[in-house]
C-alpha cells in the first residue's frame, strides 16, 4: 500500500497590504509608504528623510480591492492545501488600526446580519478573506469528495494570556431553546474559558472547545457571524476592546482518503486576526492602570510571537524556538515551522506617525518569510502504525524468502534490521520490490555518528527546558510568597506549563534513550559485522552503557512485550507522571486529570495500534517472523 504522509517543504507565504490614509488622519499625517505592485518594493519614509526598503511576493497598496487581495495573494493554494489534506493557516498581523480585521472579515458588519433561511452571508465586494475562503473550500472539497467529505468549525479568543470558546454561548443557547427558557437567558456565558492542554499526539490543543458540524458554506458563514457577535458581548463583559484580543476560526475537514483507500484524512484552517500591536504612549489619555495591564499582554504575546519567528529564521542550528511562552504561539506551533501551509498578511498604515511601527512590522513579515514549514497529511495515528507494520512485515517476508532460498548470507543483516524498526520504519509496496538492506562498516559507522548528532541535539534541547522549568518553578516561588486570588489563578496556569513542559521533557528524555539504545545496537552490529569480515577498525564513539545493552541483546531481537512498550501511547504517559511523583494522571489523550479524578485506562485504549480489523496482530506477526528469521541466521551460520 502506497504511504499517505506525503510531505512537503515550503517557506511561510507573506503578503502586505497597506491600507487608504483615513478621512480622520488627513489633517495630521501624510502617506509615507511607496508601493511597487510589479516588483514587490515597499519604501518608508519619515519626514525626516529615512528611508527604508523590502521586497516581498506580492505588495497590496490602498487602492487593492478584497478581490484583488483574495486572488493575487493566491488564497486558492491555502484551499488546495487544506483539500489535499495539509493543515494551514491565514494570520494577520500588524499595529491596531491598520486593517487586519478589514482584511480578514471585511467590511460589513457580519455579526449584523441575521440567521435564518434563505438570507445567506452577503457575497458583496467588501468581504474578507475568511468567507470567500469557507466559500471557495466547500466548493472545492465538494467537488473532490462529494457527500464524503464533513466539515466542523470552532472558534476562540485570546485575551490577556486566556481562551475564551466563541462558540460555546451557542451550545447555551441551544440548550435553554430545548428548556423553553425565556430569550432572555440565552445570554452568552462567560463560563466559556478553555483550558490549554498538551499531548504528544495532538501537542497543544484546548480543551472542551466546542466543535460544531456545518453542512453548508452558509451553516458556518453564520457560527462565524455569531462567534464575531459573542466575541462583541464578552468584550463589554469583560471591559475590554475585541480589538484587544486574539481571534481564532478553525476549520476541519474531515474526508477520504485517496492515497489509501478506505482511510480518511483530517486537515485543519487556522483563520487569526491577531490583536494589534502599539506603542503604550500611542493609547494617550485612555492609557490607565487597566489599558496599561491589556497592552503588557499583548505586547507579550506578540514579543513571543515575534521570538518564535526570529528564532525560527536564524541562521543558527539547534536554536531553541520558545512556543511554551504564550499561549498564542502555543497554538500556532504547527504554523510556524511546524507542519503547516501558512500565510502571514502584515498589514500597514500609511500614515507617516507610525514609521516605528510600520517598520517593525515590515522587519517580522520579512523574517516570517524566510521560514520553512515541513508540510505533512495527518493521517491517523492507528493507521500509520498499522500501515508502517503491515509495510515491515511485508519486508521480512520478502526477507525470509530470501533466506530461504539461501540468496542472502545471513551475517549481513545481524542486528541490523530487526532493531531498526522504530526508528526506521521502510517502505516497500510489493514484496519483491522490497529489498534487504545492503549494509557495509562504514553505513553502521555513519548511521552512529547521525544518531549521536541527533541525542545531542536532543541533550542540548533538554538543557533548554531545564532551564526553563527552574524559571517556571522561580515564578511559582515568587507567586507563593505575594499570594492573593490573582497569583493563585495565574500559578495555577504555570502549573499546566509546568506539567506540560515536564511531560514533553520525559518524552524528551526517553527519545534520549531510545537513541543511546541504538547506538548500542549499531555498535554492537557494526562489531559483529566487522568480526565476521575480519576487520580491525573500532567504533569512534562507546557510551557507558554499551556492556549492559550487548549483553542484554540476544541478535538484535525483541519480544513481543518490548514491541508493544516500544508502540504503547498512553503507558509511557502515566509512567511519565508516576516517575514524577506529582498528584496528576494523564489519560492516553493527554488530558491531565486531578488524582481524584484519576480513571484506569482500558487494556484497548492503551494498545491503539495492535490489532487489526482481519484480527491478526501485526506485533506478534512481525515478532515470529524475526524469531524464524533468526533461527535460521543461527543455521546459516553453523
Ligand atoms: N483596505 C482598506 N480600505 C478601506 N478602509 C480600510 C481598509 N483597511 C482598513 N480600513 C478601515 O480602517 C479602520 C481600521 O481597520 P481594522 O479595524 O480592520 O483594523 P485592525 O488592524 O483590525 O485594528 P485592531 O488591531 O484594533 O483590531 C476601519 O475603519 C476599516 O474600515
Amino acid at each position: 500500500m502506497a504511504s499517505s504522509s506525503t510531505s512537503d517543504a515550503k517557506q511561510i507565504k507573506v503578503l502586505v497590504r497597506c491600507r487608504p490614509i483615513l478621512e480622520h488622519e488627513r489633517s495630521h499625517s501624510t502617506d509615507s509608504i511607496y508601493l511597487e505592485k510589479e516588483s514587490g518594493l515597499i519604501r518608508l519614509n519619515t519626514r525626516q528623510g529615512n528611508t527604508k526598503e523590502f521586497t516581498f511576493d506580492n505588495v497590496f497598496d490602498g487602492a487593492s480591492t478584497q478581490e484583488l487581495v483574495y486572488e493575487k495573494g493566491e488564497f486558492s493554494r491555502t484551499v488546495e492545501a487544506v483539500v489535499k489534506g495539509f493543515n494551514s493557516t491565514v494570520f494577520a498581523y500588524g499595529q491596531t488600526g491598520t486593517g487586519k480585521t478589514f482584511t480578514m472579515e471585511g467590511k460589513q458588519d457580519i455579526q449584523k446580519r441575521k440567521e435564518g433561511a434563505g438570507e445567506g452571508p452577503s457575497k458583496s465586494s467588501d468581504v474578507g478573506v475568511i468567507p470567500r475562503i469557507i466559500h471557495e473550500l466547500f466548493d472545492r472539497a465538494k467537488k473532490k469528495h462529494g457527500d464524503e467529505v464533513k466539515f466542523s468549525c470552532s472558534f476562540v479568543q485570546i485575551y490577556m494570556e486566556q481562551s475564551y470558546d466563541l462558540l460555546q454561548a451557542d451550545m447555551g443557547r441551544l440548550r435553554s431553546a430545548r428548556n423553553n427558557r425565556p430569550s432572555s437567558s440565552r445570554k452568552p456565558a462567560l463560563s466559556s474559558r478553555l483550558k490549554l492542554r498538551w499531548c504528544k499526539e495532538k501537542e497543544f490543543y484546548l480543551e472542551n472547545m466546542s466543535v460544531f458540524d456545518c453542512e453548508t458554506p452558509d451553516d458556518m458563514l453564520h457560527r462565524f457571524a455569531r462567534g464575531v457577535g459573542n466575541r462583541k458581548i464578552a468584550s463589554h463583559r469583560l471591559n475590554m476592546q475585541s480589538s484587544r484580543s486574539h481571534s481564532i476560526f478553525m476549520v476541519n475537514v474531515d474526508m477520504p482518503s485517496e492515497a489509501a483507500p478506505g482511510d480518511r484524512i483530517k486537515s485543519s484552517l487556522m483563520l487569526v486576526d491577531l490583536a494589534g500591536s502599539e506603542r503604550v504612549g500611542h493609547t494617550g489619555s485612555n492609557s490607565k492602570k487597566e489599558l496599561l495591564r491589556e497592552s503588557v499582554f499583548i505586547n507579550q504575546s506578540l514579543f513571543a510571537l515575534r521570538k518564535v519567528i526570529t528564532n525560527l529564521a536564524s541562521k543558527r542550528r539547534h536554536v531553541h524556538i520558545p512556543f511554551r511562552d504564550s499561549t498564542l504561539t502555543s497554538l500556532l506551533k504547527n504554523s510556524l515551522g511546524g507542519n503547516a501551509f501558512t500565510t502571514m498578511v502584515a498589514c500597514l498604515t500609511p500614515s507617516d506617525t507610525f514609521y516605528e511601527e510600520n517598520l517593525c512590522t515590515l522587519e517580522y513579515a520579512s523574517r516570517a518569510s524566510s521560514i520553512v514549514n515541513q508540510m505533512t497529511v495527518r493521517e491517523d495515528p492507528k493507521t500509520k502504525l498499522i500501515r508502517e507494520l503491515k509495510q515491515r512485515v511485508k519486508v521480512l517476508e520478502a526477507e525470509l524468502v530470501r533466506y530461504k532460498s539461501g540468496l542472502v548470507p545471513a551475517a549481513v543483516t545481524a542486528g541490523h534490521s530487526a532493531n531498526a524498526l522504530p526508528q526506521q520504519p521502510v517502505v516497500a509496496s510489493t514484496p519483491a520490490a522490497a529489498s534487504v538492506p545492503s549494509s557495509s562498516a562504514t553505513d553502521y559507522e555513519e548511521m552512529a555518528v547521525e544518531t549521536q548528532n541527533v541525542n545531542e541535539a536532543l541533550m542540548v534541547e533538554n538543557a533548554d527546558l531545564r532551564e526553563q522549568l527552574r524559571f517556571i518553578q522561580a515564578i511559582v516561588t515568587m507567586e507563593d510568597g505575594e499570594g492573593g486570588a490573582e497569583a493563585s489563578s495565574s500559578k495555577k496556569d504555570l502549573h499546566t506549563v509546568e506539567t506540560a513542559i515536564l511531560m514533553e521533557l520525559f518524552e524528551l528524555r526517553r527519545e534520549n534513550e531510545a537513541m543511546r539504545e541504538t547506538i548500542q545496537r549499531l555498535e554492537f552490529g557494526s562489531t559483529s559485522h566487522k568480526r565476521h569480515q575480519g576487520g580491525t577498525r573500532r567504533m569512534k564513539k562507546q557510551t557507558s552503557h554499551g556492556k549492559v545493552g550487548r549483553s542484554s541483546q540476544k541478535k538484535g531481537m525483541l519480544t513481543v512485550e518490548q514491541l508493544r512498550s516500544m508502540f504503547s501511547v498512553g503507558g509511557s504517559s502515566n509512567n511519565v507522571m508516576d516517575s514524577l511523583g506529582t498528584s496528576m494522571r494523564v489519560t492516553t489523550t493527554g488530558n491531565i486529570l486531578d488524582a481524584g479524578s484519576y480513571e484506569e485506562e482500558d487494556d484497548e485504549s492503551a494498545r491503539p495500534a495492535n490489532v487489526e480489523a482481519n484480527g491478526m496482530d501485526p506485533v506478534e506477526q512481525l515478532s515470529e517472523l524475526l524469531a524464524e528469521r533468526s533461527a535460521l541466521m543461527e543455521g546459516n551460520t553453523r
